[in-house]
């Protein structure tokens, strides 16, 4: 049955795309209605190209609207000056008007970051009238400009035609935002707006993959646009109103800001209730307010999350088959597990001096230590002795405010974390940064996001390599969720696992890219004694495999166990460096760790420590967290 519906669910899709182009021919569909279809899907447009940049993205793109005029008045010009009427440069002038103009609004507002991007678009929105006034050689200015009629290849675009046309350019579209959103670039934006941080680590410049996701927003407005003209044959600025932006944006969070097809719901229930209610015109401004504040408190994914979450019920009940989880052979649970990685390729890591103020707090002062590949490094201290901070500085995350960083040769210091990762760094993070709307085997492959990359062409027209990619991805993913031996979460939504699991999930993340360098911040915290195993096994196979490991842990029997070389740090200096024999009787460690000033015995003070540990859970330094 599943595999039934997976199989004709294209054919489904098909034949009622063909029944919504035949409706108006076969009286299904009279005028009135054929219009405000046809109105239903250009609005559906503009509120897809929000939905992109702000429920993938998490950037609030005010500016549609303002894409929508360009779209519009290009398209006229173009007919009404240039005498091109033929629809194919109608749309292709909006998508190239769009792109320039996404680039020029895009470039400022994402550099300087915050509120600009909104900043920037809502001015524009407020710029129209007076642009279009400035304009009026070409834009007809208040008066507005009719439109020639459009064309293809010579025959007119009207009536059914033009229909026609509408619902074939939209259907295009949501076939190309699907395409696209449900493939890994649709994955990554997600990370994008959940947390850029996580996105810089995973390799991606968080500026360019903004504005790539802002500017492919504006092509459905500017399309949209181009339509309208179309269909109104005549365009004037007091269509392109701030009430439409909001409306825009109320149709957005109604339908569902994460789902593709949310926004044709949005759009339905703005423009039917625009022509149902005489009323509305007067209250839109509330209306849309009021949308805006039950739909983020009452149900923030809008009508596609109740529609997910009434399918989900309907399933439990048992009245529905649940699809099977889209995988390729190769991705299921069961299977050999890995018993040693491929080569990794590690490389040296080096901190010569190295400093970090944060104002006048000192995190790190002077701190020289080296990471070998084929051994694990760890680096320990109480709270705030800054192992963290030293990370931080290793991915990129923060500059050095004092000396070097070198990996291999290279000096890395200061370089843009995306950079740092894209030189072959992986870390995890204290608190897992895990985002929601993904699967776990989803959330594994993006670590291959950067270093296994199919690009968005492929991915939209869904061209062999994206597939070939997309099954390499889940594939390995899966083995090396079977590696941390989490293989039966692969298909649960990430965000959705208890910490432990988390943990081995970000390991397997750092292990699909193909990290040479691994830097682990407190990984065993939380993990039980079968997943502290799982865990000792797929440390010790990275270091086997030439990876280089620096291991930031507070579970001294953890750290005992598996380091080469321990590191301990104090308010920020290099206490003590050695051998784990060394560093566990070194009278210096102890009295850090115990305050101990007589010189009694470091092995012993770790022993208790280890004591405590199989007692309380995974123990921590003294006032650790
Ligand atoms: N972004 C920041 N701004 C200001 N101070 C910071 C920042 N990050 C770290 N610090 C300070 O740097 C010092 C070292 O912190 P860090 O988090 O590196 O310690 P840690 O050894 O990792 O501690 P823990 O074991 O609790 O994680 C602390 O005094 C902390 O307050």
């Amino acid at each position: 049955m599943n595999a039934l519906v997976h199989r004709y669910r294209p054919l489904g899709i098909v034949l009622l795309l063909a029944l919504l182009l035949i409706a108006p021919t076969a009286g299904l569909l009279n005028g009135y209605w054929s219009r405000t279809v046809m109105l239903i899907a250009i609005l559906s447009l503009l509120v897809s190209g929000l939905n992109v940049v702000l429920g993938y993205a998490g950037e609030l793109a005010m500016g549609q609207v303002a894409l929508y005029a360009v779209g519009a008045y290009v398209a006229g010009y173009l007919g009404v000056e240039l005498g091109m009427t033929n629809v194919l440069f109608s749309l292709l002038g909006a998508t190239l008007a769009a792109v320039v103009v996404g680039l020029i609004t895009g470039i400022p507002g994402l550099r300087l970051g915050g509120w600009s991007l909104a900043m920037v678009t809502f001015f524009l929105v407020t710029l129209v009238p007076n642009l279009v006034d400035v304009f009026s050689g070409f834009t007809g200015g208040t008066l507005g400009m009719g439109t020639a009629v459009p064309t293809l290849f010579g025959m007119e675009i009207v009536g059914d035609r033009l229909y026609w046309l509408i619902i074939l350019v939209v259907a295009a579209w949501f076939a190309v935002a699907r395409n696209l959103l449900l493939s890994r670039h649709g994955n990554m934006f997600l990370v994008l707006r959940q947390s850029p941080i996580l996105a810089s680590v995973l390799g991606v410049s968080v500026y360019r993959l903004k504005l790539l996701v802002y500017v492919v927003g504006a092509i459905p407005a500017a399309l949209a646009g181009a339509l309208f003209s179309m269909l109104d044959g005549f365009i004037a600025p007091d269509t392109f109103t701030f009430a439409l932006a909001l409306s825009v944006l109320a149709a957005s969070v109604v339908g569902g800001a994460t789902s593709v097809y949310g926004a044709i719901a949005g759009a339905a229930v703005m423009q039917l209730g625009q022509q149902t209610f005489t009323q509305f015109q007067t209250w839109q401004l509330v209306i849309y307010g009021a949308f805006l504040l039950i739909a983020g408190i009452a149900f923030n994914r809008g009508l596609a999350g109740l529609a997910q979450d009434g399918l989900a019920a309907v399933r439990r009940r048992g009245w529905l088959p649940t699809p099977a989880p889209v995988t390729v052979a190769a991705a299921e649970p069961a299977g050999e597990v890995e018993t040693r990685l491929e080569p990794l390729h590690g490389v040296t890591l080096r901190t010569e001096g190295l400093g970090k103020s944060f104002g006048g707090n000192r995190a790190l002062d002077d701190v020289t230590i080296e990471a070998r590949p084929g051994e694990v490094t760890a680096l320990i201290g109480p709270n705030g002795s800054g192992k963290t901070t030293m990370l931080n500085l290793i991915c990129g995350l923060y500059k050095p405010s004092a000396g070097r960083l070198l990996l291999g040769e290279e000096e890395i210091g200061g370089h843009p974390t995306y950079r740092i990762a894209r030189h072959g760094v992986a870390r995890t993070f204290q608190t897992p940064l895990i985002p929601a709307h993904m699967t776990t085997l989803a959330f594994v492959a993006t670590g291959r996001y950067v270093s296994h990359r199919v690009g968005i062409l492929p991915a939209i027209l869904r061209l062999p390599a994206f597939r070939k990619g997309y099954a390499t991805d889940d594939a390995r993913a899966m083995a090396l969720l079977r590696l941390v031996g989490i293989a039966d979460v692969a298909h649960q939504q990430v965000d959705s696992l208890a910490l432990g699991t988390r943990r081995l999930v970000e390991v397997a993340r750092c292990l699909a890219s193909g990290a040479r360098v691994f830097l682990f911040d407190e990984v065993g915290s939380g993990l039980d004694e079968s997943d502290l195993e799982v865990l000792e096994r797929a440390i010790g196979m990275i270091r086997e495999a030439g990876g280089t490991v620096i291991l930031v842990e507070h579970n001294f029997p953890l750290v005992l166990k598996l380091s080469d070389r321990i590191h301990v740090l104090s308010q920020g200096r290099l206490l003590a460096s050695g051998t784990p024999a060394q560093i566990q009787n070194d009278r210096r460690v102890l009295a850090e760790y115990t305050g101990a000033t007589d010189g009694g015995d470091a092995a012993d003070a770790f022993d208790s420590v280890a004591d405590l540990q199989a007692a309380d859970g995974p123990a921590t330094p003294k006032g650790a967290k």
